[in-house]
């Protein structure tokens, strides 16, 4: 799908209703905390899933109880697209269950 990078302000907005996520060197990026390891490889485990569904995969990097989730998207040259403000916000919904967010 040919998806056009996004302006600073439609990042600004869509960062609006997504609490904990930053724009960092053009990418959507958020750090969730957990009791321990096995619950942070859980939320990876599912996110893992809901990108294969999407077909738009952040990188996900599992700590001992931290887990970074870091997203552009590679067709648009490295640049935040709505694609990514989607998967973000699935990321929330499934760490809100999980009762991270
Ligand atoms: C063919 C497949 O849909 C593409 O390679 C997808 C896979 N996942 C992707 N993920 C991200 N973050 N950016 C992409 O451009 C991208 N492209």
């Amino acid at each position: 799908m040919a998806v056009e990078p996004l302006t600073d302000e439609e990042i600004e907005r869509g960062l609006a209703d997504l609490p904990g996520w930053s724009l960092r060197d053009d990418r959507l990026v958020r750090t969730y905390s957990f009791p321990g390891h096995l619950a942070a490889a859980r939320l990876v485990a599912e996110v893992a899933e809901a990108q294969e569904e999407l077909g738009h995969h952040s990188d996900l990097t599992l700590g001992y109880n931290k887990v970074g989730v870091s997203v552009n998207t590679h067709s648009a040259g490295g640049k935040v697209t709505e694609l990514d403000l989607r998967l973000a916000r699935r990321v929330e919904e499934i760490a809100r269950v999980q009762g991270v967010a």
